[in-house]
């Protein structure tokens, strides 16, 4: 039997993504919730009951009023805004956290699917926190570049349409230090404090490349390049969607952060020298950072390999 998937909010552009990898899968009955229906509760409601699984591709004040039509109603929710990452009985959806995590998703009915600049943040910092590499209360620096896409419908079409030269420029933003990614950073990798946290967005679609830059002088015991760098690739030794190059690797001189667009994994790179190290990660904004991870999250949740449906290149 199929399982039937209803993704609430599939006219943007998580939703639309989600939407395009499942309709290609034979195991999978899309429901199609109505254009003119699909901002009523009742019908909402009643897709809800309708289904074994429903994705919330909605801003986070719809995403709160949908995971509360779906009480009662059996349907398991994956949500990709950001209501629930950290909620009390919702499962953070980053498998790769540990086997244990990945265990919590299979048996979960509410998993709150990572934010896109937070799921660079973290495959870069939690494998060294987990490991007592890091201590709790270093402080964590990251900048990362985004497409425009990250930002949505509006942000899309502010792009695509008759462009203000401030938008043929990189942007930077979240100057005040409060970007909503940081609560879940902070949470994940159980650090003391926020990290100082500079986000860019620029003139491409789709793309996300995250560094994070460590003095080794301030981790535990002063390890160097190659020890960091064995810690990441041990961490995620096996894993299927995030694949740790080797030491030094670096593209010829230029990561570019849109290499990993229409992608569903992540390659982490590990470069500098024994002092300073940038600790990089290159993924899609849309792929790991939302649809692609919330389709690993899905497979997990229903036993599938989760491999399943996903475009991991070559
Ligand atoms: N874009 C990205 O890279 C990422 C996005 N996310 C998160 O995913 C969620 C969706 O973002 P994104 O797809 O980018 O946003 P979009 O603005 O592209 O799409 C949101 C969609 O939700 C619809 N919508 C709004 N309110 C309701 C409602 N009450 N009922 C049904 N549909 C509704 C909108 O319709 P309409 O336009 O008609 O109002 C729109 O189609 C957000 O919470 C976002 O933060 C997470 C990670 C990355
Ligand atoms: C370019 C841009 O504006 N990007 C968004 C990130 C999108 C995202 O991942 O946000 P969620 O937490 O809702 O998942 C931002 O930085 O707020």
């Amino acid at each position: 039997m199929k399982t039937k998937v209803f993704i609430d909010g599939h006219s943007g552009t998580t939703g639309l993504r989600i939407h395009e990898r499942l309709a290609a899968r034979q195991d999978i009955e899309l429901l199609q919730i109505s254009e003119e229906l699909r901002k009523n509760p009742d019908e909402v409601k009643k897709y809800m009951k309708a289904a074994d699984i429903a994705f919330l591709c909605l801003p986070d004040a719809a995403a709160v009023e949908a995971a509360g039509l779906a009480e009662g109603t059996g349907v398991k929710i994956i949500d990709t805004s950001t209501a629930h990452r950290i909620a009390l009985g919702w499962v953070y959806g980053f498998p790769e956290l540990s086997k244990e995590q990945s265990e919590k998703i299979a048996h979960s009915s509410r998993v709150g699917n990572p934010g896109c600049h937070a799921s660079g943040v973290i495959s870069l910092v939690q494998p060294l926190t987990a490991a007592g590499m890091m201590p709790a209360d270093y402080p964590v620096t990251a900048f990362s570049l985004t497409g425009y896409s990250g930002g949505g419908k509006k942000m899309i079409a502010a792009y695509e349409g008759e462009k203000t030269t401030d938008l043929l420029s990189p942007r930077q933003y979240g100057l005040g230090q409060t970007h909503k990614h940081l609560p879940e950073i902070v949470t994940i990798c159980h650090l003391a404090d926020k990290p100082m946290f500079s986000p860019i967005v620029d003139d491409y679609y789709s793309g996300m490349e995250v560094t994070v830059p460590v003095f080794t002088k301030l981790l535990k015991g002063a390890p160097g390049i190659q020890d960091v760098w064995e810690t990441l690739a041990a961490h995620y030794d096996g894993c299927d969607f995030i694949h740790v190059r080797p030491l030094g690797e670096d593209k010829g001189g230029f990561l570019a952060a849109n290499d990993m667009s229409g992608r569903d994994d992540m390659e982490i790179f590990v470069t500098g020298n024994d002092q300073r190290i940038l600790l990089t990660s290159i993924f899609d904004n849309l792929g790991k950072g939302a649809s692609g991870a919330a389709i690993e999250n899905m497979n997990i949740m229903l036993g599938i390999d989760p491999k399943t449906g996903l475009n991991l290149g070559d």
